[in-house]
């Protein structure tokens, strides 16, 4: 399986649609997520889906488990490959979002932001570094039956260390010398790896390149 899901972060959907076909043949996907989804609805997700590679929907639900499961449900049509929750949410609302989701959709938790560090933890309640917020919250979501999680490159080989069948999906990748920009607990493409993500999700370094998929491409040479 070819590892990278681009993000394709952008409210306008011929750009969203163009990016989708010039990295068709590189990558393992695209991810959709809110900007995306908040402009164009589910049908802007149906059209990027006709383009043909599997679709990461990243809506990181994160609500009651009664609201979740409905939207979880309503999701169902669209069929995405991958589908994100905030493990935050708690057991109930996890389990419930994996039971309404379809049975191929693999319901993964969002573990802690990689915009995040440890004082942005602090300042929210949240003692202890990243790393252990990560374990704790993984551990929550391998219990409450879902397929994987989401964190950074710098967890993931104690996460697939506890979770070995579990599914890693590691955002917050910059190839050397990539801006971070408001990315916090960043890895290369090739560290991502080794360290047992089952797939790595790359923005801006991709997007805004001046030709995306010649910047896919020399990625990918990397891994
Ligand atoms: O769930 C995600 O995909 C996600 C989780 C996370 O902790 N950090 C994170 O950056 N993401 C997403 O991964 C993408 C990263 O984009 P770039 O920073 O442009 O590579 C964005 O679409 C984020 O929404």
């Amino acid at each position: 399986m070819k590892s990278i899901f681009v993000a394709i972060d952008t409210p306008d959907l011929e750009r969203a649609a163009s990016l989708a076909r010039a990295v068709r043949s590189s990558a393992g996907g695209v991810k959709l997520g809110l900007e995306f989804f908040c402009a164009n609805g589910p049908a802007g997700v149906q059209e990027i889906a006709s383009i043909g590679l599997p679709i990461f929907l990243d809506l990181k639900l994160h609500d009651i488990p009664n609201t979740v499961a409905k939207a979880a449900q309503a999701l169902r049509p669209l069929e995405p490959a991958v589908l994100t929750v905030h493990a935050a949410g708690g057991r109930a609302m996890l389990e419930e979002a994996k039971a309404a989701a379809p049975e191929k959709t693999k319901v993964v938790g969002v573990t802690v932001l990689t915009s995040l560090d440890g004082g942005d933890l602090k300042s929210i309640g949240v003692s202890g570094q990243p790393a252990e917020q990560v374990e704790r919250l993984a551990e929550l979501a391998r219990l409450s039956g879902l397929d994987g999680v989401v964190c950074s490159g710098a967890e993931v080989k104690a996460a697939k260390a506890a979770w070995p069948n579990g599914f890693f999906v590691v955002p917050g990748v910059r190839p050397m010398g990539s801006g971070v920009a408001d990315q916090k607990r960043v890895v290369t493409p090739r560290e991502a790896l080794d360290s047992g993500a089952s797939i790595l999700v790359i923005g801006r370094p991709i997007t805004a390149a001046e030709d995306p998929e010649e910047a896919l491409r020399t990625i990918a040479a990397t891994l």
